[in-house]
């Protein structure tokens, strides 16, 4: 099926954004600015511990979001995961069509570009690359771009150094909620827990006012470490306001998703998010989302349930939860 890429509108230099693409005036970036002078919670890990706990702790139930700084990751690494991507999506349109995905037909990894099913139904001004890059047995690395050849060995390096920071951040928002800290990484499947790079791409937009990247959204994974390139867009929900994100260099940026959400039974909150777009430049973000195995149940830890603390979630399986968000349909 034949699908028109953000990119090549982008590259048509439109003077006026198709319809689709015009959000309703509520939603609109020129009519919900983000609040002037707040900024998100910035974390350095190479503090003592117990501080660190502290603060990612209460950064997770405060807000559901903070930056990660003293990670241990490269800086020449998360140049090389950007170069890779910027090179992917550099390549003439025919070669990156030959990875397109199709999630109408269960074939979520690869290339792609979401529609609208009617009328009425707005897009985001994006395209993206998607594949599971954890663990080694769920990876199908014929999905994976073959160009640039560093592609796969660059990925595959970045995805352990991610395994290594997750199960760090892990083992803090367990002792956070005085548990044992390896408690929350054998509820997300312990040695099987998932690792999935989406590569986001927007592409200059003629009217960036009206437009979105990404709509108002919260992840239904258990963490997502995502890393901007220069151009800034993300915006997180505080207290009833849009807060800017400003980049640091090499910062991860840490968000609680749903997953996280559910088994702290609503300590640590899932936050919502979503991306602006931008008049001249390209912005582009590289995340990795973390998430159990289908077949996971998950529900609030029974230690943080008592007669004062009933579960406020329900408990499923991940794959059940995924079926009723893709769906819009209560959990
Ligand atoms: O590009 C960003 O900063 C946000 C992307 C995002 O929210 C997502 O991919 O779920
Ligand atoms: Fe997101």
């Amino acid at each position: 099926m034949e699908v028109q890429r953000v990119q090549s509108l982008s590259l048509g230099e439109l003077k006026e954004l198709p319809i689709q693409f015009i959000r309703p005036a509520h939603e609109r970036p020129e009519n919900s600015k983000a609040v002037e002078g707040v900024t998100v919670p910035v974390i350095s890990l190479s503090q003592p511990h117990h501080v660190v706990v502290d603060e990612v702790s209460k950064a997770s139930a405060e807000w559901g979001f903070f930056l990660l700084t003293h990670h241990g990751i490269q800086s020449s690494l998360i140049q090389r995961l950007k170069e890779v991507g910027h090179e992917f999506f550099a390549l003439p349109q025919e070669e990156k069509e030959s990875y397109a995905n199709d999630p109408s037909t269960g074939k979520f990894e690869g290339y792609g570009t979401k529609m609208t099913k009617n009328h009425e139904e707005k897009v985001e001004w994006i395209d993206y690359f998607f594949h599971v890059t954890y663990p080694p047995s769920k990876v199908n690395h014929h999905i994976w771009p073959k160009n640039p050849q560093t592609y796969r060995e660059v990925n595959e390096e970045y995805s352990n150094e991610i395994l290594r920071v997750t199960d760090k951040v892990l083992e803090m928002l367990s002792e956070g909620l005085g548990l044992e800290k390896k408690v929350l990484r054998s509820n997300l499947g312990g040695e099987e827990i998932e690792q999935e790079m989406k590569i986001n791409m927007y592409p200059p937009c003629p009217q960036p006012e009206v437009a979105l990247g990404v709509e108002p959204h919260t992840d239904m994974s258990a963490l997502t470490i995502l890393v901007p390139n220069d151009v800034p867009g993300l915006q997180v929900w505080k207290d009833n306001n849009w807060v800017a994100v400003d980049s640091i260099p090499d910062a991860l940026f840490v968000h609680i998703g749903d997953q996280i959400e559910v088994l702290s039974n609503g300590k640590y909150k899932s936050v919502l998010h979503r991306s602006l777009v931008n008049k001249e430049r390209t912005r582009m973000s590289w995340a990795v989302f973390i998430v159990p195995p289908h077949e996971t149940v998950i529900g609030p830890r029974p230690e943080l349930l008592d007669h004062q603390n009933p579960p406020k979630y329900s408990t499923k399986t991940y794959a059940e939860y995924r079926h009723r968000k893709f769906n819009k349909l209560p959990q």
